[in-house]
């Protein structure tokens, strides 16, 4: 057979990672696509050193590539939403495939894109864009196709997970931390897409559109990040048998979809409260298959390239087939327009800690506020005023409750005269 012949747009960490696992496992590659896969042109702003492309050509602009008749698929590696969107639309125009690796790209602007490859019968393939090498889309649109799936749970930023583990073990400095995972290659271009959570709400964006057939819906997520997340709280949750981790949650409810990006308490038994630094672990319950859990790096050259070329090997097997034959861009059943439910709307368990100065009876007001509205304890721990120090602290874990009920719970509580500064409330997940 032709070998396939690509474009890479984007020479930087994701651009050459794929660069060199096409050059490196070329025999491999070529054995599983059943034909050779080239890279026929590049496109780069500046050449990337660990790259070896004296025997390829190069060019500054990406449209030459999305318009260069002799490519048969473009790799878009830009990143960002404008350039890269009217790159993405322009190679569809023009007949090509098209493998991404920009969740920002799919999660906000997935629907016109896929919508414009349909038309042209050409591919758009994006496992990169989610949890990085970790296979999880072919997993969860394929290989849990027989399933109705009932939830899904992960820990979907590698940067912000490398951050809360640094920070964790070696009591190391957030933005210092920070500044490692963006010498290490893990950041987004913009890191408050990391630590605010956006990053992780795009990719959660679609693994929810594939898991439960529902459109693309990024600005219903629920988001919050890493960067309020205190010294204190990790160790509390620990003395509670808890670990705190950034994570994407959506569950398939009879209001409707949950949908949520925030700092959440896990059991520390369960393995994902175990995944660590830059790995990402996304948990997934599946009507009969019950729970399943895939671990792996979400961030970095090599194992975001495995992800491109994976696209790329089942682009090559299946480009000259019908399109009718090729997987559905988002789910194989017809998307149903499913309310997202507003986060005042979900119900979760939660865990609470409330400053108070140190008097008789604050922990009895404070227990009648939760009682009076429903909310049960689960268990408490109280700590007296370190030394030299007036303010003692309640840390309490809760029962599930509708949000609606914990906020109205936690603006009594910051109104009573003992009560010092805002309860800093964090969301716990069993994950069972
Ligand atoms: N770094 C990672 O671990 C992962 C990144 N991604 C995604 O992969 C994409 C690329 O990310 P990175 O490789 O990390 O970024 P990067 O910043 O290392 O590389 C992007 C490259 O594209 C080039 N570029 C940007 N606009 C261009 C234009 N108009 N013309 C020519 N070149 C242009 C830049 O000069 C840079 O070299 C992003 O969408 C990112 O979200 C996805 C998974 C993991
Ligand atoms: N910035 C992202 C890169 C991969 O998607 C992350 O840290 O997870
Ligand atoms: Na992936």
């Amino acid at each position: 057979m032709k070998p396939v012949k690509v474009g890479i747009c984007g020479l930087g960490t994701v651009g050459g990672g794929t660069f060199n696992v096409l050059a490196t496992n070329a025999q491999n590659i070529a054995r599983r696509a059943g034909r050779e896969i080239i890279v026929e042109q590049v496109a780069a702003r500046s050449l990337n050193p660990a790259c070896d492309t004296s025997n390829t050509k190069v060019t500054d602009d990406v449209f030459a590539v999305a318009t260069n008749p002799d490519v048969d698929v473009i790799v878009e590696l830009i990143g960002g939403y404008d350039v890269a969107k009217k790159l993405v639309l322009t190679a569809i125009e023009n007949g090509k495939h098209v493998v991404t690796a920009n969740k920002a790209l799919i999660a906000v602007h997935g629907d016109e894109i896929f919508a414009a490859a349909e038309a042209k019968g050409v591919s758009v393939m994006y496992e990169a864009a989610v949890a990085g090498g970790i296979p999880i889309i072919k997993a969860i649109r394929e290989g849990l196709a027989a399933n109705r799936i009932n939830w899904l749970a992960g820990i979907i930023n590698g940067t912000g997970n490398f951050i809360l583990t640094e920070m964790r073990d070696k009591g190391r400095d957030f933005y210092d931390v920070l500044k490692e995972a963006q010498e290490l290659g893990y950041a987004e271009a913009d890191p408050t897409f990391d630590v605010e959570g956006i990053d992780a709400a795009h990719k959660l964006t679609i693994l929810s559109s594939i898991a439960y057939g529902i459109p693309l819906q990024f600005e219903r997520c629920y988001t919050e990040g890493i960067s309020k997340i205190t010294r204190e709280d990790v160790e509390f949750a620990e003395e509670l048998g808890y670990r705190i981790k950034h994570l994407g949650v959506s569950r398939q409810t009879e209001k409707g979809i949950d949908l949520r990006v925030h700092p959440t308490l896990i059991p520390e038994a369960r393995p994902i409260a175990k995944v660590d630094g830059v790995l990402n672990a996304v948990m997934v319950n599946g009507n009969a298959v019950g729970n399943t859990l895939y671990v792996g790096a979400g961030a970095g050259a090599g194992p975001t390239a495995s992800a491109v070329v994976a696209d790329l090997v089942d682009l090559a097997r299946t480009m000259d087939a019908d399109a009718s034959v090729r997987v559905n861009h988002l789910a194989f059943d017809k998307i149903e327009d499913v309310q997202v439910l507003p986060i005042e709307e979900v119900e979760t368990a939660y865990y609470l800690r409330i400053q108070v100065q140190d008097k008789a009876g604050v922990l009895a007001s404070v227990a009648t506020i939760l009682s009076e509205r429903g909310i049960n304890i689960e268990a408490i721990i109280q700590k007296e005023p370190k030394e030299g120090e007036e303010l003692a602290q309640i840390i309490l874990l809760t029962h599930r409750i509708q949000e609606k009920n914990m906020n109205a719970a936690i603006a009594a509580i910051e109104g009573l005269d003992s009560t010092v500064g805002s309860v800093t409330r964090i969301r716990v997940e069993q994950l069972a």
